[in-house]
């Protein structure tokens, strides 16, 4: 089974070219944090920002916005219920996360639906927390274009594919994953667990040799999506940027347990550009 690890990362992460501005390295949409959640959209979209996204814009409630103004001026923002606005967002983004914190009432559900409609071959989405569940709940169907990065803890998994979590074994998710491939063959599932594994639709498993139990704290899932995203934004080929993603955000956090006991989310992302410096260098 191939080791999602360091080198993988260092071949990913580089230098930016001297002639390099903002539009280079992806404009990023981050839509969820409802009333109750707004942290989770606030911890994604700074992760975005701080794995060095471009250009972060943050759709989420009228509530949030001066709570991520003071803790993100680097991130535009709008009422994710202005759904024509949202979905002209959408087409010009380079990637989309949906779903941290979105919720899952009749205004969560709206949101989900419109993004997926507007979505276009165009845009890489990362579908996260409540609108995983809301798609499992309401049977809504993976959109059928655009690149499709599905980021579900094992619950969020079982809700999807009808998998009890401990019948998840490479053959029962590879079996959930080909339906999924019939409506849309772009899909690669980074099924998160305390040994995160990602399969991508050329049928391979990849096994994360980073993480530790710090990381069993709220928001953890929230920051890779945001960690993802500007990855997917800045660095090719796609398929091992992602990759490069996942072992970045559980390597942050080995980084922090040797001297914490709980790696929290807000350290983990300040951490991220000191990070990722290193591993450009090395
Ligand atoms: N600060 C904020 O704004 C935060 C906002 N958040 C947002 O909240 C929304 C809901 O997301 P969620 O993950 O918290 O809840 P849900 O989808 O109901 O799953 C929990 C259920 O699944 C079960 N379970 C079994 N295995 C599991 C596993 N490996 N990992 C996790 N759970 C596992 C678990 O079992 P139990 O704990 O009962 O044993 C429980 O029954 C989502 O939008 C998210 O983004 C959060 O990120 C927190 C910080
Ligand atoms: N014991 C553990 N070891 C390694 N990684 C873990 C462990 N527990 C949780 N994680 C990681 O933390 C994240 C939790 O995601 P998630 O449950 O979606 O969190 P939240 O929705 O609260 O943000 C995942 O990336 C998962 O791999
Ligand atoms: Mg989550």
């Amino acid at each position: 089974m191939p080791e999602i690890n360091l080198q993988l990362a260092k071949n990913i992460i580089q230098p930016r070219p001297k002639d390099s501005y903002k539009g280079k390295f992806g404009r990023v949409l981050i839509i969820g944090g409802n009333q109750n959640f707004g942290g989770a959209a606030i911890m994604s979209a700074s992760a975005a920002v701080y794995a060095g996204a471009g250009l972060v814009t943050t759709a989420t409630d009228p509530n949030n916005f001066t709570a991520l103004h003071s803790r993100l001026p680097e991130s535009m923002v709008l009422d994710y219920n202005d759904h024509a606005y949202l979905k002209q967002l959408v087409n010009e983004m380079n990637v989309v996360v949906i779903g941290p914190g979105l919720g899952t009432d009749g205004q969560s559900l709206a949101i989900l639906r419109a993004v997926f409609t507007a979505i276009t071959d165009t845009q890489a989405i990362i579908i996260d927390g409540s609108a995983l569940t809301l798609m499992a709940q309401h049977q809504i169907p993976i959109p059928a274009k655009g690149h499709i990065v599905l980021t579900p803890h094992q619950m969020e998994w079982q809700r999807l594919s009808t998998i009890p979590i401990n019948e998840q074994t490479d053959t029962t998710t590879h079996q959930a994953l080909v339906k999924l491939w019939r409506f849309n063959p772009t899909v690669t599932l980074v099924l998160k667990s305390a040994q995160t594994k990602v399969y991508p639709p050329d049928g391979t498993v990849w096994i994360n040799q980073a993480g530790n139990p710090g990381m069993a704290t709220g928001g953890s899932g929230d920051t890779l999506t945001g960690i993802l995203a500007a990855c997917l934004g800045q660095f090719q080929p796609q398929d091992k940027a992602l990759l490069a993603g996942v072992y970045l955000h559980s390597a942050v956090a080995d980084k922090l347990a040797q001297t914490s006991y709980v790696t929290l989310p807000q350290e983990i992302i300040q951490e991220l550009p000191k990070f990722m410096h290193q591993l450009a260098q090395a």
